[in-house]
């Protein structure tokens, strides 16, 4: 009986990846909807930029098989993984949703691979980052988030105007005790999975209040001694171009993180505050021309012969190999 079609790219995506040695980029995957299209772009991207390395998906166990063949179809390495929850407790997410944004801390467990690059599926790399993975270890490194939007309308920083993207304009001030530490986005990290620090992370967050930003805040917690600012050109969040334009130089950014509201491009419509931009309709631009480049698809040439024999075994094509030259 032939190896079921899907074994065979699977296996073979599996062994490409071992190929690279223990460094991968990861992202994460839940539900049904249409995030799918911004992982599939986010594979097409990372191609694009020629990177040596593989995108690992972590799904949750409610992405469809229709999904998951897409995913392996466009050369990802699918892991599915059990959903984390956070303590029962009354909290309003800053979104719904991020709820679910907690089961991202299982790609700690991802152990085969020594240094990983997290990248949300709304995010795009428009240029190589493959030297991120030579940051020295033991450190997590992540670009620093802004805390302006009207997300952040629960916080002491945004009630009183404060930045740490502008830490002069509007003072911390004393009575409110120390300044906050250093704060990242948690769209994008430089880290290494680690076993330990796995169990620990779990450990934790049962014993830890959930608040708006979910398993960010958790992270920006949970990493506040080892956290590394790297520069914005590697997580630009939009709302970096009208909130602190002076600290963005776009023509030098590499990779854009699509969080504002109305900002995902595959479902972009424009109608949202700031969504009118012209740098905003110019980057929605660029991510669709990756999303709808037919070669950039992930055709693996290792694979193609085993694909057809797998093919001509189960009887679905007829392969006669042509007469040989000799
Ligand atoms: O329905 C959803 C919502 C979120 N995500 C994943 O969780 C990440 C974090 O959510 P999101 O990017 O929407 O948060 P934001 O960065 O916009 O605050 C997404 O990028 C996806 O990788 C998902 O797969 N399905
Ligand atoms: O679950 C919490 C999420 O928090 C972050 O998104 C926020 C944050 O960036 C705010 O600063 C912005 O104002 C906001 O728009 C944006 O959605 C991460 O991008 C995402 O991966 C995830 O961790
Ligand atoms: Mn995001």
């Amino acid at each position: 009986m032939a190896p079921d079609i899907n074994t065979v790219v699977a296996n073979a995506t599996t062994t490409q990846a071992k190929a690279t040695g223990d460094r991968a980029f990861v992202t994460f995957l839940a539900g049904n909807g249409d995030y799918v299209k911004g992982v599939v772009g986010l594979a097409k991207g990372l191609r694009k930029v020629k990177s040596k390395y593989p995108l690992v998906v972590a799904i949750l166990p409610d992405v469809p098989q229709e999904h998951r063949q897409i995913l392996i179809s466009q050369g990802c390495i699918v892991r599915e993984i059990e959903p984390v929850h956070p303590p029962e407790n009354q909290t309003q997410f800053a979104m719904a949703y991020y709820v679910i944004n907690y089961s991202k801390l299982r790609i700690w467990e991802f152990v085969e691979y020594n240094k990983m690059i997290y990248l949300d599926g709304d995010i795009q790399v428009f240029d190589n980052i493959d030297h991120l993975f030579d940051l020295p270890n033991g450190y997590f490194y992540a670009v620093m988030d802004c805390f302006c939007e009207k997300t952040w309308s629960h916080s002491p920083q945004y009630k009183i105007g404060y930045c740490q993207q502008c830490p002069d304009k509007v003072r911390w001030p004393a009575e409110f005790g120390p300044k906050p530490p250093l704060y990242f986005n948690a769209g994008m990290f430089v880290y290494e999975p680690n076993l330990s620090t796995y169990r620990d992370l779990l450990k934790i967050l049962q014993v830890t209040e959930p608040t708006s930003f979910a398993e960010q805040d958790f992270l920006n917690m949970y990493f506040k001694d080892k956290y590394k600012p790297i520069p914005n050109v590697y997580n630009l969040v939009l709302a970096m171009l009208w909130r602190h334009p002076e600290n963005v130089e776009l023509h030098k950014v590499k990779v854009v993180h699509y969080c504002a509201a109305g900002s995902k491009p595959w479902r972009y419509t424009g109608k949202e505050e700031n969504m009118d931009r012209e740098d905003i309709k110019m980057l929605v631009k660029k991510w669709r021309d990756i999303y709808e480049d037919e070669t950039l698809d992930y055709v693996n040439p290792v694979n193609v012969g085993r694909i057809q024999e797998a093919l001509s075994e189960a009887g679905r094509v007829a392969f006669v190999p042509a007469p040989s030259a000799a």
